[in-house]
Parts: C-alpha cells; structure tokens; sequence
C-alpha cells in the first residue's frame, strides 16, 4: 500500500505563540490514522493568521508531495481570519462542495456553523482542505466529506487511499 504524505496547517495567532496548544491539529492527525488504511507521513506546521505565512506554506507542502493538506483554523469572518483567502489565491481550481458539505454538517452540532468560510480546492498536485478552528469540528468535517477524497486524489495523479471500511465508506465511482 502507498505511503501518503499529508499535509496538516494550523492557522491560529494564539497556537503559533504558544497560548495554546494546538490540540486540532492534533485532531487531524488523530483522525487520518484512525480511518487511512496507508502509512501516514505527516507534514505538520502552525503559523499566525497571516496570508502571505499560509500560502508560503502551502508551497513548500506542495514541494515536499503532500497529496493532502488539511488546515485548520481562520476560516472565520475576524478581520484577521484569511485562510480562505490563501486557499483561494494559490488554487488551480476551486472544489465549493466541500464547504457547503462541512457547513450543512456542522449546523447540526452549532448554528455558528453559517460562520465558517471554509473551501477546498486543488493546488498542482495537492488537495487542500479548511477546517474550523474548533477541535471538535475536526473529526464532524472530516467525516462528512471523506468518502470523496480518495477518488479526488486518484482524478489529480495522487496516490491510492485505502480507508477502514468500518469507519469510512470510500466510494470510487468507476470502481
Ligand atoms: N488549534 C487549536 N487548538 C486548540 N484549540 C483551538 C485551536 N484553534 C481554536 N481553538 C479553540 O477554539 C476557540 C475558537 O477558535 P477561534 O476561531 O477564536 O481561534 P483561532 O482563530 O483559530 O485562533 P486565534 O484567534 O488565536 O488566531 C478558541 O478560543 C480556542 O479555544
Ligand atoms: N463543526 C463545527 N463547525 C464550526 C464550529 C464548530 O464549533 N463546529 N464553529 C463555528 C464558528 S463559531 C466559527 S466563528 C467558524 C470559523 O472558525 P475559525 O475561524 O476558527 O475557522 O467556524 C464555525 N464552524
């Protein structure tokens, strides 16, 4: 089975100076290995709520192979939440269904739900995913769109993504 090298970015001014601890983007890490069948080799990075520090570092993700990255955080309409924006200004192509999928989900659990921002889309040869900030939100996201990323990194040239099917339902249209 083939190693996936996967992309994790916390986007938090408060993680990035050490207020706190940046327990979502453990989350996501917590989540991959539970659920990927492939070895996971983590390409793991937190910075502040600042653009041009998200898109330099979601080049330098692209560069080291990440057929994924997962971000977290700044997807919010605070004046200094800008992760959207960085996904936006560095992707090929914009994937919208993703957000509206993770956001119909997440009102399930907070009305706050309508705040969040968060995209995808696909930048060369990665996909690039938003997650809110909150922890909990990050396994509630997750699950609800990942059924349609393994085929999404088939469709860029990715690697094949195995899932355990007891807890992801992996669905490869033409398979
Ligand atoms: N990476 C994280 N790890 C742990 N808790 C987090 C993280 N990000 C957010 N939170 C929690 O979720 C709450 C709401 O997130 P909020 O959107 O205010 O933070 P943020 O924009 O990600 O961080 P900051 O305001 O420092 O840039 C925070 O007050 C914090 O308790
Ligand atoms: N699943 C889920 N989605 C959520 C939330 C949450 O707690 N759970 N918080 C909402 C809130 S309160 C905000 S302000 C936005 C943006 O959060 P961010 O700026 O931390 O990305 O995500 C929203 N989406």
């Amino acid at each position: 089975m083939e190693k996936i090298i996967i992309g994790i970015l916390t986007c938090s001014d408060r993680a990035a100076a050490n207020v706190y601890e940046d327990i979502s983007g453990k989350e996501i890490l917590d989540f991959l290995k539970d659920v990927l069948s492939n070895s996971i080799e983590p390409v793991y990075q937190v910075v502040p709520d600042e653009k041009e520090k998200i898109m330099a570092t979601f080049r330098m993700m692209s560069d080291r192979k990440c057929a994924l990255i997962v971000t977290t955080g700044g997807t919010g309409p605070a004046p200094r939440d800008v992760t959207p924006e960085a996904t936006e200004e560095v992707c090929d192509k914009m994937l919208p269904g993703f957000g509206e999928l993770m956001r119909q989900v997440s009102l399930q659990y907070v009305p706050t739900a309508i705040l969040s921002r968060q995209t995808a889309g696909i930048y060369k040869q990665s996909l690039i995913v938003n997650l809110p900030g909150k922890p909990s939100a990050i396994r509630q996201c997750l699950e609800a769109v990942f059924s349609a990323i393994p085929y999404c990194l088939d469709l860029i040239g990715g690697p094949y993504l195995e899932c355990d099917e007891s807890k992801i339902k992996v669905f490869r249209p033409k398979s």
